[in-house]
């Protein structure tokens, strides 16, 4: 059954949904880069529960173990959680799910302790998802067959509640018309060619280079030779260590960043590419480097911008102006 869920912006740095899971609510991240359902429970020492909801298996009348099952996985970021598996229940906005793979977290790094977030929903594809001996299918891989189509979309404008859509999507959310691509899921990504971007107006390639659309990741992640390009437009602008990133002074006049999707490009305005002070006078940028490789990270930042549809026929992403 299709459904609409509330995503509520967190610290400027992700958007949580209240998820239901064997009765108990918690507040949870769902993110399209990964493909475990994960939740901080009873079993992690309290230092580290501390500021969250936790989920307790013996309070749940609907809770299978799956004995020897466990689960550890590790992101881009550096953070993980680890930990063993059971079978519950699991609401989101109108769509239930029985019997979905609920992962507990015996372990978790400090990142997710100071973070908001009381675990993650992974909506990529279930042949990354962690769990051994039996890999577990995500939420929307379980959901798919009650929805009217196998698709779901996120709705993550700045500064204001969003909503994940469950089966169907929601022409109230956005304006024009979506543009889809194929995706390439052979790394378990919703995953496209990205092969050039834009800086203001000037056009540059990217050969070889992909996207990931990543609901997970806040900012907008691209190789150096793009955030380098970029950064040369920006007066004073700069790499700072201590900040961990490109900083400007907060009265810089910055370009608009455009990047293919597919075949069509899309356009961040440059009031999203200023995530906000750093330190002073000097400001942080929504356009970072994700370091060595050739996969993009298109995060929160772009969806600031476009409806996302991630559609498992195909499958294929679509994006519409919000
Ligand atoms: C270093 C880990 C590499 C990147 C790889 N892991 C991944 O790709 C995992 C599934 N996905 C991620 O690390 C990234 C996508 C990387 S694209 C290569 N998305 C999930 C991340 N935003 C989740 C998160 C949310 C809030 C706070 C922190 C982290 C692996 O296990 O091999």
């Amino acid at each position: 059954q299709d459904g609409s869920a509330t995503a509520v912006p967190s610290d400027g740095v992700e958007y949580l949904v209240s998820t239901v899971v064997g009765g108990q609510t918690l507040d949870l991240d769902f993110d399209t880069g990964s493909a475990d359902l994960w939740v901080f429970s009873s079993q992690l020492a309290a230092s580290s529960r501390s500021g969250h909801a936790y989920y307790t298996s013996s309070k749940s009348s609907t809770y299978k173990a799956l004995s020897g099952y466990t689960w550890d996985i590790s992101y881009a970021d550096g953070s993980g959680a680890s930990g063993n598996v059971g079978l519950d229940t699991v609401q989101i906005g109108g769509t239930t799910v029985t019997n979905q793979a609920v992962e507990l977290a015996k372990t978790v790094s400090s990142t997710f302790v100071s973070d908001a977030s009381d675990g993650l929903v992974g909506l990529a594809f279930s042949s990354i998802n962690t769990v051994s001996p039996q890999q577990q299918s995500t939420f929307f891989d379980n959901a798919q067959s009650s929805l009217d189509s196998p698709l779901f979309a996120a709705y993550l404008p700045f500064n204001a509640d969003g909503a994940y859509d469950f089966g169907y999507t929601d022409s109230s959310k956005y304006t024009g018309s979506i543009t889809y691509t194929s995706v390439d899921s052979s790394n378990g990504f919703w995953e496209y060619p990205s092969t050039s971007y834009k800086v203001g107006s000037t056009v540059h390639s990217l050969s070889g280079y992909t996207g990931i659309s990543d609901t997970g990741t806040t900012l907008i992640l691209m190789g150096d030779s793009a955030v380098t390009a970029y950064y040369n437009q920006v007066s004073g602008a700069s790499y700072s260590s201590s900040q961990g990133g490109y900083i400007f002074p907060c009265s810089a006049t910055l370009p608009t960043l455009s990047f293919k999707i597919g075949s069509t490009y899309a356009t961040i305005p440059a009031s999203l590419l200023n995530f906000g002070t750093a330190s002073g006078s000097s400001c942080f940028g929504s356009l970072q480097s994700v370091g060595s490789g050739s996969q993009n990270i298109y995060g929160d930042v772009f969806f600031n911008a476009y409806y996302g549809v991630f559609d498992a026929s195909g499958p294929s992403f679509g994006f519409a102006t919000i």
